[in-house]
């Protein structure tokens, strides 16, 4: 008695491994994986029924994101973007790998992986035949025959989970080889020709970080486990149901019939759920970039005592992801409702179906037992979209995101690009075009400058010439566009027209009023954004940078120069200034735009920073309203709101106050 009580407890083990492991795999699929944009663009459109699968994101009203246009090419994320779309964008993304540099990787992790999901169907379907000749020999009573299959149960308890586990493995891996590739292409193209910079201006495209370093994740998690999930029940659905139909015909039929109808309705109630979902990411993603804000501006906050009303702002948007999540529970649970029921009816059907040819004596004990099996099988892999459906609806908008992303940074050319977005923008402008001088020397010609994206333009027809230690002084009232035009000076923006003369980037340097701080030390901030010079500089030449801008003090203070720390947040704005000095100097350049550099220093170390530019022999242009700072150029060029604009020569002699019209 105990050996075949034994056997039974064997074979129950087996069973729950294989259907425990399949539970696992499709439980680990969390429909809350990308946080979608705080600013999204929504427009509505009643979804289909047949394209309830490919919604991609919602708003307040469970209405969807509209368009994302850019440059040349305007994609419409429609609610209800239509599957072809879908597939094209996807076969796009796995085409990057599977024929990409690393295709090789590719292929090999394909194989290794879908090998060993054929293996989990072989292990199910020796599974299967196991239990049903087990329970064969069990009802006969035949002991010999029970004591065989016993030793095959043996066996394949031992076989068996090593490969599931393998499997699962291999599938993890294959994912991290996939978006390792897939980051690092992006990120090498998000960084190249200042794209990141240009994509908050023309690219109409959310939250870059979280593309990168989310949805990628997401994306090859998901379309590995998917493929996975439709390879093995390509194959599932092929070998158990031919078991099934050699087995009675007419069971196969109520299978199919059955699994159609369950398809049919989570579809139809899904569509709901689906449209929640997207608007759970979104709200979610609300509520951890205020998060984020706050504590970005946690002295600004404290200093104007501005908790009760951050906390007042998170509470809505908390309580907003909260009240979304009740209605998201309250569907789900009406789903769960039809779905339940409908899982837990699979354990009666087949016995229902072949109960009569069993007692007719048609078939064995162990032939049910097996009906069974293969009957939960070919259900679970015709039951795809209902075990699959949350997965597959995230899955589209993953899919959209980096598609879009990748669309964006993939342009050749961002000229011109928001003349497409938009016709009433592009006017009749041909494009700046710039020019590389030898000489530390700067030519505008008929430089008309507009705001990227917009019609707006800032300053027209200008011309001048920097010659070298002719320096240039910016001047006008604020939001004139002295800012923008050192933005298009040096390259950054180039809406517009007119021609710009300017010497090689190697030579010029550009520093902003408040400057960039890296989280290191102050030699990395010196020597930023090089990387290979390190050993060029001993550390008596950064001593003696920081003396010259006034900084020696540090050195002691921060307990020497090669202590990483966040000096964004221990500098005075005037320490980061002069610190911005010291790394202007540090990279020796011929041509200097400062654009109010020195805002935050007395005037004392103003001077000092402006003399140092003088002694090392370096042409700038600043951009200023201080009437100090006319000691230190030779030239005054006014802009104005009319976009019009003067050339004065500063007279030395009377300088003080005359920045002031
Ligand atoms: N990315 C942008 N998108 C839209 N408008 C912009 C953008 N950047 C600047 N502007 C607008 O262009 C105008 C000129 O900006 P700019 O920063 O050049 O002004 P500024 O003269 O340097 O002002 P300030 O002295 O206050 O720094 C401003 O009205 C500003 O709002």
């Amino acid at each position: 008695m105990t050996l075949p009580a034994f056997g039974c407890c064997s074979f129950l083990l087996v069973k729950k491994t294989v259907f425990t492991h399949k539970k696992l795999c499709t439980e680990r699929k969390s429909v809350f994986f990308s946080k979608p944009p705080l600013r999204q663009r929504y427009c509505y459109r009643k979804p289909s029924f047949s394209s309830a699968l490919f919604l991609v994101a919602s708003s307040e009203d469970g209405t969807l994101s509209s368009k994302e246009s850019v440059g040349r090419r305007t994609i419409l994320n429609s609610p209800l973007t239509d599957p072809r779309s879908f597939f094209r964008k996807l076969f796009y993304l796995v085409a990057l790998f599977w024929s990409g540099k690393e295709k090789r990787k590719a292929w090999i992790w394909t194989f290794v992986t879908t090998s060993l999901a054929l293996a989990t169907t072989l292990y199910a379907v020796l599974l299967s035949f196991i239990q049903r000749f087990f329970w064969s020999a069990l009802s006969v009573k035949d002991y010999q025959r029970f004591q065989r299959f016993m030793g095959i149960y043996l066996v394949a308890v031992l076989v068996g989970p090593p490969v599931l586990v393998l499997f699962d493995w291999t599938k993890a891996r294959m994912s991290l080889a996939w978006r390792q590739f897939l980051t690092n292409s992006i990120l090498e193209k998000y960084l190249s020709d200042k794209k990141f910079y240009k994509l908050t201006f023309y690219g109409d495209v959310d939250n870059p970080d979280q593309r990168v370093a989310e949805d990628i994740r997401s994306f090859t998690d998901r379309a590995v486990n998917l493929m996975c999930v439709v390879f093995v029940a390509f194959f599932d659905l092929v070998v158990f149901s031919v078991i099934l139909f050699r087995i009675y015909p007419p069971l196969y039929w109520t299978l199919l019939a059955y699994s159609i109808f369950g398809t049919a309705v989570t579809l139809y109630f899904g569509r709901n759920l689906s449209l929640l979902n997207s608007k759970q990411l979104s709200k979610e993603a609300d509520f951890r970039f205020a998060l984020v804000r706050v504590r970005e501006n946690a002295e600004t906050i404290a200093f104007y005592r501005g908790e009760g009303r951050e906390l007042n702002t998170l509470s809505k948007l908390f309580e907003a992801t909260v009240m979304n999540m009740v209605k998201l529970l309250r569907y789900q649970r009406n789903l769960g409702f039809f779905t339940t029921g409908y899982r837990y009816l699979i354990n009666l059907l087949p016995s229902m179906v072949a109960a009569p040819i069993y007692f007719q004596g048609k078939i064995e004990l162990g032939t049910i037992s097996q009906t069974y099996f293969s009957f939960n099988h070919v259900l679970n892999d015709l039951s795809l979209i209902v075990n699959e459906f949350f997965s597959l609806s995230a899955f589209s908008a993953v899919v959209n995101r980096i598609e879009n992303f990748l669309s964006v940074i993939e342009e050749k050319t961002w000229d011109n690009v928001s003349s497409a977005s938009d016709s009433k923008v592009s006017q009749s402008f041909s494009k700046i075009s710039v020019g590389i001088l030898p000489s530390p020397e700067l030519r505008v010609e008929h430089l008309t400058i507009r705001v990227p994206n917009t019609t707006r333009i800032l300053v027209r027809h200008l011309s001048f010439q920097v010659m070298r230690g002719n320096n240039y002084l910016i001047c006008g009232e604020s939001g004139v566009g002295k800012s923008s035009l050192l933005r298009t000076l040096a390259g950054l923006w180039n809406d517009g027209e007119g021609k710009i003369s300017i010497p090689s980037p190697e030579s010029t340097f550009l520093v902003p009023q408040k400057p960039y701080i890296v989280l290191g030390s102050i030699l990395e901030n010196i020597l930023y954004p090089k990387m290979d010079n390190f050993d060029t500089f001993s550390s008596q030449d950064i001593s003696r940078l920081l003396e010259e801008v006034n900084l020696s003090h540090l050195i002691e203070r921060l307990g020497g120069i090669n202590i990483s720390m966040d000096l964004s947040n221990i500098l005075s704005l005037g320490e980061q200034q002069r610190l911005a000095f010291a790394r202007l100097l540090a990279s020796k350049p011929k041509f200097v735009f400062l654009d109010e550099s020195t805002s935050a220093l007395d005037e004392d170390n103003e001077r000092i920073m402006y003399s140092l530019l003088k002694k090392h022999n370096i042409t700038f242009v600043s951009v200023g309203n201080r009437s100090s700072l006319l000691s230190y150029h030779e030239v005054l060029l006014r802009l104005f709101e009319d976009g019009t604009w003067k050339v004065e020569n500063i007279s030395k002699t009377s300088q003080v106050g005359s920045l002031h019209q």
